[in-house]
Formats: C-alpha cells, structure tokens, sequence
C-alpha cells in the first residue's frame, strides 16, 4: 500500500525528524531526490534551460537547492521570485552556482514578460509555489505562473505537490499547477491521490527523506496490484461452490432487465460461488438466457419475501431494483439478516430516506453511492461540494451510516469508521457509461460472499473494475457489458504480480 498523511502528521513527524539532524539536513535530501528525477527527466543536463518557479517558503528553498545541483552540472537555471520573501540560503546558493534569479513580485512589465519568456522557452518547469504550507487556490503572480507553465512545452515537476491542490483533501480552490512529474517527500499526500488533484499530479515519485519511522497511521492508502492479489479470496483445493460463495442478487425489475444481467455477470465473473438470483419473471428470463448457471427464482408480485432466497453468505441489493413499497419490504428483510450487504443505487435512495435501516445493523454493510446518491444519503449535500471533497464526505458517510462506504467517481475512495480511507488508483472515465456500476456492484458481492470484509472488498472489487476497462480498451469506447468478460483478466494480471 502507498500511505499517505495529512499535513499536520507530516509537519510533527519532520520536526522530531529535525531534532535530530543537522540543519538543513532534511532539505538537502530533498533537493537531492528532486534533481535526481529532474536530470532524469532532461536529455542532458549540461546546457539545459531550467526555470524554477519560487515562493515564500520552504518549498521554493527545495527547488533552489535543487536548481543549484542542476547548475554545478552545467544546466542554464533561472530561478522565478513570486513570495513576498525568498529562501535567502538557497538562493545565495543558486547564484553561487551561476544560476540567476528574476523577480515578479512588484509591479514591473517588463519582468513578468520577461519570466513569461523564460517559462515558454524552458527545457523544464520547476514548481516551487507552495507545498504542504499552501492555502486555497493560488493567487497572482502564482496564478499566472501556473498558467503560464501549463501553455508552456516543457515538463513540469511539481516539488513535493502541485502548488493550489490542498495536500489533505486534492481540492483545488482556483489556479492550480498542472504537473507532469511530482516528487513527494517523506511520505505521499492524499491530495495527490484524489481528484481534482490527482489528476493534476501527473506521475508522482516519491523520494524518502527518512520520515518512515516518525510516521503514524496514515490518512489514505492507495493499493498497488500485489496488495490487491494478497488480498483476494483464494479458493483451496477442497472449496465447492458453497464455500467459495454464494451470493444473493436483488436487482433489476420488469423495466431494468439489463440491471440484473450486468450484476449477476459481473458476480459470476468476480469469482462467486453460486448466484442466487430473485426477481420480476422478465428479469429472471433474461438473467437465465445470459447466465444460465444462475440459480434464479421468481418474486411473487403479492408476497415478495416468500420466494427471497435463503442459504446465501452475502447479498447486493439495489441496482435498477425500483422504488416502489415491494423494494421496501425486501431491503428491509436483507438488512434484518446478519448477513454481509452491499447497498447500491436504488436500495440506497431507500436507506437515505431511512437511515435506521444501516445504523441499527452490526452485520457488515457496503454502501456504494455516486456522487447524487451520496447527496441523498448525507441530506441534500450539494453534490458539487462531494465531488469537490471526496474524502471527507465519504469518511463522513461513513461515520453517520456506522458502516463501510465506496463512494464512485473520478477517484473512487473507500472510507470506514476508524480505518484509513483508501483511494483507488485504477480509476479510467471509461467506466463513465450506464450499468458499470452495476459490474461493480456484482464483483463486489462476489469478494464479500468469498469472505472479504466490507473494506477490503470494496478496494478489489474498485481496483479489479478500473483494470477491466483498462483490459477491455483496445482504442475504441466500451460499454458496461464489455467489463464483464474483462474481470477473470483483471484478476489474472493482479494475481501475475502478486
Ligand atoms: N519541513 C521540513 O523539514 C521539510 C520541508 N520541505 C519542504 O517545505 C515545504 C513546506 O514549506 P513551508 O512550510 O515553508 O510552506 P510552503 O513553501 O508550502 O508555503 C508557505 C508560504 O506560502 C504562502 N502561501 C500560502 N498559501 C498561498 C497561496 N494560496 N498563494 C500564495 N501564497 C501562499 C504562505 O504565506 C507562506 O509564505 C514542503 O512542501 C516541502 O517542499 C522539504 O524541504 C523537506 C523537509
Ligand atoms: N470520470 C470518471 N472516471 C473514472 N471512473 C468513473 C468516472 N465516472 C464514473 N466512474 C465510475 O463508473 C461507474 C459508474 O457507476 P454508476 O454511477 O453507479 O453508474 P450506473 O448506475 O450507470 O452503473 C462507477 O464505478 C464510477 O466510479
Ligand atoms: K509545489
């Protein structure tokens, strides 16, 4: 797992770090790891036109040092002032290694035409704004800087984060710098992780300035592959199909057939044991003509608990299922088993309308809202804020419902009362089509009956969803049904790397 903290730990882990080394130590390591990946980013170093954007603080001594190193080595370094202050020793330092420096902080034209110029004609951006210390969105002359840099043809190393993203949440409040590369220290940040920021990180390295030690639990983790196939269920030798599994579906209706299809598939193909399927006669006619291995049964329109399956380990209920008082009665009859239950679509407009549903269960319960369910399920929260602050409505959720929550979207992030939030890292806009959520639903439900805990079968079933888009893509769009058949390689690939 990557881990990530939130500023406060990072700054209270560098301080005890501090006390115990010589001044200046741990900015010096900095600089190191970030000229390292900056000369590796170059052709060659010697002769190279380099543009350090510097602010106030200690970020912009970072990109000093580290435009220092890239100066000794013969690169043409030009460092750009913006702070209302400088780093006075990094910069001496630069100077004394014949790099120069220009000032945009005043008034003048001609300086920002001239730092305009430098940007444009650049081998490599260094930014050097603001890191962990930056608040809200950047303002002028970052701004134009940031947005300079991103019209410019030169790669961009962010130093440490993209200045204007904030390191604990990835909000972006206005400007923000648009990185190609971003060298990280000491540990990862979430912000980096999560969209909008994430997505204006680019390739994040992390360089290790000793902090480990000095860390606590983190913030965020983001799993990599070998994470995920340490996780994942593993069939022994004796399994039958009832211990690898059954799940229960309750999906689809008369008018969303297709809901049933893509969730029961996507259970089959995650590995499930058996599927237990109930539903309208339509549904079942069209889940046993795609997925004849179903074990299916018809809901009686009167009485629809009669004919609600027994003897599963888990169950999915919601996709496409309907609002109407049947769907009621059936979600309040799979909340009242002890069984685990992944909530989604439908079944979660039902469980916001009743929360008590969620909050008087012990029994492992996943909700997996969209962005406008989660606005529901946390009372009209305007859906603009969740999506702008992921993590904390999702941990939020979380700790209102009492249970586990996998909130979708660009950056799908995972959140359970305390646990860290995890942040998904397979994420593609390719699973931006009707009934992916459905696959995701289904895949999900196969890990929880296989045995996986809410939170680690909310990290698979994400992690193994935006791999299967991945797999499926072969340059033209996908939709939801051709997930399906991706998932056995998706599982492949991680158990490859595992
Ligand atoms: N503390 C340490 O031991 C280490 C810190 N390091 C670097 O130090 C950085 C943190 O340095 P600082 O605490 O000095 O903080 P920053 O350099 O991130 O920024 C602080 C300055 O930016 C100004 N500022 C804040 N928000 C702004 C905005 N939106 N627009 C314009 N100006 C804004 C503040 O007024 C302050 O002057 C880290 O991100 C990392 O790059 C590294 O050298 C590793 C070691
Ligand atoms: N921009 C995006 N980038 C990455 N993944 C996305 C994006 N938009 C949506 N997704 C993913 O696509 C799936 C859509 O699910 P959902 O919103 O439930 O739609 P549906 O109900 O049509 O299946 C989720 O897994 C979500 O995380
Ligand atoms: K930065």
């Amino acid at each position: 797992m990557r881990q990530a903290h939130t500023v406060d730990t990072v700054r209270a882990a560098e301080n005890r770090l501090m006390a115990r080394l010589p001044d200046g130590a741990l900015m010096r390591r900095a600089a190191g790891a970030l000229a390292t990946v900056c000369s590796r980013m170059l052709p060659r170093v010697y002769g190279a036109r380099v543009v350090l954007l510097v602010g106030s603080g200690d970020n912009g001594g970072d990109a000093l040092y580290a435009g220092t190193n890239l100066a000794r080595r013969g690169a043409s370094v030009r460092a750009v002032l913006a702070g209302s202050r400088v780093h006075e020793a990094g910069l001496a330092a630069l100077r004394g290694a014949g790099g120069r420096a220009l000032s945009v902080r005043g008034e003048e034209e001609q300086a920002r035409a001239d730092a305009e110029a430098e940007i444009a004609a650049a081998d490599l951006i260094v930014d050097g704004l603001l890191g962990i210390g930056g608040r809200g969105g950047l303002r002028a002359p970052h701004s134009a800087l940031a947005a300079c840099a991103e019209g410019a043809s030169a790669p961009v190393v962010a130093v440490d984060l993209p200045s204007g993203i904030d390191a604990d949440t990835g909000a972006v409040e206005g400007a923000a710098v648009r990185a190609d590369v971003t060298v990280t220290f000491g540990t990862h940040k979430p912000g980096l992780f999560v969209d909008p920021g994430a997505e204006r990180a680019g390739v994040v390295e992390f360089a290790d300035i000793g902090l480990g030690p000095e860390l606590p639990f983190a913030r965020l983790e983001v799993p990599q592959a070998a994470d995920i196939a340490a996780l994942l269920p593993s069939p022994g030798r004796e399994a039958d199909k009832y211990r690898r599994g059954v799940l229960g579906v309750a999906a689809g209706s008369q008018r969303y057939r297709g809901a049933a299809v893509l969730t029961v598939g996507g259970a089959l193909r995650g590995g499930v044991g058996m599927v237990r399927y109930a539903g309208h006669a339509d549904a079942v006619t069209e889940v046993l003509h795609h997925w004849p291995e179903t074990v299916a049964s018809e809901l009686d329109p009167v009485d629809p608990l009669a004919a609600l399956p027994g003897r599963v380990a888990a169950w999915v209920i919601g996709p496409g299922r309907g609002l109407h008082p049947m769907s009621v009665l059936e979600l309040e009859a799979v909340l009242d088993t002890a069984l685990p239950v992944l909530v989604d679509a439908d079944a979660l407009t039902l469980v916001a309308r009743s929360p008590d549903l969620v909050r008087a269960r012990t029994a492992p319960t996943l909700l997996t809202p969209h962005a406008g369910e989660m606005s529901r399920l946390l009372r009209g929260t305007d859906r603009a804020a969740i999506e702008a602050g992921r993590l904390e409505h999702a941990t939020r959720a979380a700790e209102e419902y009492g249970c586990t929550v996998l909130l979708k979207g660009s950056t799908t992030v995972v959140a359970e009362p305390g646990r860290p939030a995890v942040a998904n890292p397979t994420g593609t806009s390719l699973l931006a089509t009707a009934g992916s959520g459905d696959v995701l639903a289904g895949l999900t439900g196969a890990l929880l009956s296989g045995g996986l805990a809410p939170r680690e079968a909310a990290v698979c079933g994400a992690y193994l969803h935006g791999l299967a888009a991945r797999l499926a893509h072969d340059g033209a769009p996908i939709s939801a049904s051709d997930l399906v058949p991706a998932i056995p390689e998706a599982i492949g690939t991680v158990l490859a790397a595992g």
